[in-house]
């Protein structure tokens, strides 16, 4: 088995994820988010790029409507990009959201041509391993970026969710030592470092980041505190090319 990693999503020729299992991050914060909604009860996240496309969607059939652009709500959106606005789960009203954001809905879109598309958190990093390495298939690590550039935060989850690979592959020995461990590439070798040194404090390589330190002085710690939640949920949602869910249907 190979491991690559893919360190910003907007320069990924989709090519290269054909044939894999993608799991897409983007920690900070739309990946962090949607696995908290689908945890909390919401039954399907629609990630949409553009924000007129998705007001267009959520009003033509109810659903709730979430939305950010340079960290902040979008004007007029119900609903930011908080996980906090959906940990206590959709209420009375639609359980299906739409969301979209600045550099996470896109980079799930894009990642499209790999089979199946999981996404990745350090909130569902144990699960999400699981459910990888189940697929018997090379694996593709996909990192959303910030602005079209490498972000830390990301890594850090690709991290995360490699060292539990490694454990599950290797339950009683050292990492690497399998002599059936996957191959992976240098970028992989590095976020298994980074999660290493950060792996009894989280959130710190959170704090790290230039966007984690953005994130803080936009007021948001409390967000930052939520995604540094290792494996608090054992989920791993999967984007079906429309929705991301717990449990592909074809009921509408
Ligand atoms: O909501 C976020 O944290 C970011 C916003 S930005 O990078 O500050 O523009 O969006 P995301 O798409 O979740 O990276
Ligand atoms: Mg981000």
């Amino acid at each position: 088995m190979q491991i690559k990693l893919i360190p910003v999503a907007a320069v990924c020729d989709p090519k290269a994820l054909l044939g894999t299992t993608a799991v897409v991050f983007d920690v900070l914060r739309a990946t962090s988010t949607i696995v908290t909604a689908l945890a909390a009860g919401y039954r399907r996240v629609y990630p949409v790029a553009q924000a007129s496309a998705a007001v267009a969607l959520a009003r033509r059939h109810g659903f709730v409507l979430s939305g950010e652009r340079g960290g902040e709500k979008i004007e007029g959106f119900p609903h930011g990009n908080s996980p906090l606005e959906f940990a206590g789960g959709p209420g009375t009203g639609s359980s299906v959201l739409v969301i979209t954001t600045s550099n996470g809905t896109g980079a799930i879109r894009r990642a499209a041509s790999a089979s199946p598309v999981l996404i990745g958190s350090l909130l569902n990093a144990r699960a999400v391993a699981r459910a990888a390495l189940e697929q018997g298939q090379d694996i593709s690590l996909v990192c959303a970026g910030t602005g079209g550039l490498f972000s830390l935060e990301d890594i850090l989850g690709a991290g995360f969710v490699l060292l539990e690979i490694l454990q599950q592959l290797n339950p009683g020995g050292g990492e690497g030592k399998s002599p059936e461990g996957p191959a992976m590439d240098d970028l992989a070798i590095t976020a298994c470092g980074l999660a290493r040194l950060y792996h009894n404090d989280p959130l710190a390589g959170l704090y790290a980041g230039q966007h984690g330190q953005r994130l803080l002085k936009l007021g948001r710690e409390e967000d930052l505190r939520w995604c540094a939640g290792l494996n608090r949920f054992d989920i791993a949602p999967v984007f079906t090319g429309e929705y991301i869910t717990l449990v592909p249907d074809n009921n509408g």
